[in-house]
């Protein structure tokens, strides 16, 4: 027996586009990026691969393109959970960062390892910085030792991991076909957890937006069937990967 979990980073955000440091900063997406949720939700059709169940973060490009993608696969009617657990990483005092400047200005090695290393998080952001989501009415309920002001993917997966297995894991036992909805790097998280991918290969993997990846899982052990799982255009996928890769390069 397997389920089925198809993971899919927001479209295009405004931030994206001017290649800003994004985080936990709660930008809307681009119209090229309503774009590639609408085509990431004709693909759900195409391949019969219609959700039952949506999980988000709480932040408006995740949102969105959740609710784009269903109403183009007429889903929009299905139950929606949200948490902050999925939320993109806090990218602390990189927030709102140009990532081309920051890379001149700090060099490749040390661009790369904040933003593709393990364990090692960007500097803290200010609680007064313009970028800083402390007085944000979403996380009002966060106990201030659970509320970032920088993460690293470690501390991502920390926290997102204890969602996967409360929230997500009984929603596929139950059968369910489930759709996350989330961004680069928590779902990078997420696919080190499924994968087993180690803390050093991880820094290679870069999740493309828009784009529905599917896992079919072993209902027993919640472990892929396929390591890397199926997206679902794979071509456009890889193209949108390696661009992702190269950002702040260029
Ligand atoms: O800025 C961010 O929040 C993320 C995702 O857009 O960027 P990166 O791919 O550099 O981790």
């Amino acid at each position: 027996m397997t389920a089925t979990l198809v993971l899919l980073r927001h479209g295009e955000s405004e931030w994206n586009a001017k290649n800003l440091f994004t985080g936990w900063v709660d930008v809307d997406l681009t119209a090229k990026g309503e774009d590639e949720a609408r085509r990431g939700g004709a693909l759900l059709v195409e391949n019969d691969l219609l959700p039952d169940v949506v999980h988000t973060s709480r932040q408006r490009r995740a949102i969105r393109t959740a609710e784009i993608s269903l109403h183009a696969c007429d889903r929009h009617w299905i139950d929606v959970k949200r948490s902050w657990r999925l939320n993109e990483r806090h990218y602390g005092a990189l927030q709102g960062k140009n990532k081309a400047e920051t890379l001149a200005q700090y060099g490749e090695e040390q661009f790369m390892t904040w933003r593709r290393s393990y364990d090692v998080p960007p500097p803290p952001i200010d609680r007064d910085d313009e970028y800083s989501q402390a007085d944000d009415p979403r996380y009002a309920e966060l106990p201030p030792e659970l509320a970032p002001l920088t993460e690293c993917l470690k501390d991502v997966l920390d926290r997102s991991l204890p969602y996967w297995y409360d929230s997500i894991v009984p929603d596929l036992k139950a059968g369910k076909t489930v759709l996350v909805a989330a961004h680069g790097n928590s779902l990078r998280a997420l696919v080190k957890h499924l994968d087993g991918i180690s803390d050093a290969e991880i820094s290679k993997l870069n999740i493309p937006t828009g784009m529905p990846l599917r896992y079919d899982l072993d209902l027993d052990t919640m472990r892929p069937l396929k390591t890397g799982g199926v997206y679902l255009d794979p071509e456009a996928a890889e193209k949108a990967a390696a661009a992702v890769a190269a950002q702040g390069k260029k």
